[in-house]
């Protein structure tokens, strides 16, 4: 079992996403909290980014991959990041959240959450 974590969180990206022919014409803001369980262990006994998961290289291929995006629930954006970093970066397990902040004016904020994987 991985106790511990890294965190990206309030890492903020436009992206072309929504269900309605109005939003397909448009950017909107969402914002990506992202959990990852790790052994930061051996990174920290060598201190040694190349040993741990180094979050700059995951936010990089995160925005990368909204930028190129279109779908429209947030629900599918949430998987396919899911999948894109347990895959390329070996995570085993980690929660994601995306949020769509403007999409119900009278709410402060809308998201989904998912946990993908084994600690
Ligand atoms: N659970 C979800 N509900 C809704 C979504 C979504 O992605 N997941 N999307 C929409 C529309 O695109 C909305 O954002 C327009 O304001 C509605 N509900």
């Amino acid at each position: 079992m991985k106790l511990d974590r890294v965190f990206i969180e309030g890492l903020k990206a436009d992206a072309l996403i929504g269900v309605y022919d109005w939003e397909r014409e448009i950017t909107q803001p969402l914002v990506f909290d992202i959990e990852m369980a790790t052994d930061i262990r051996p990174a920290a006994e060598q201190d040694d980014l190349n040993l741990t998961l180094d979050y700059y290289a995951i936010s990089q291929a995160v925005l990368k991959y909204v930028a190129q995006s279109s779908f429209e629930l947030i629900e599918s954006l949430a998987e396919a990041i899911a999948a894109l970093i347990m895959n390329d970066f070996g995570v085993s397990w980690l929660k994601i959240k995306v949020s769509k902040p403007g999409a119900v004016p009278e709410a402060a904020n809308v998201a989904v959450q998912i946990e993908r994987g084994n600690d």
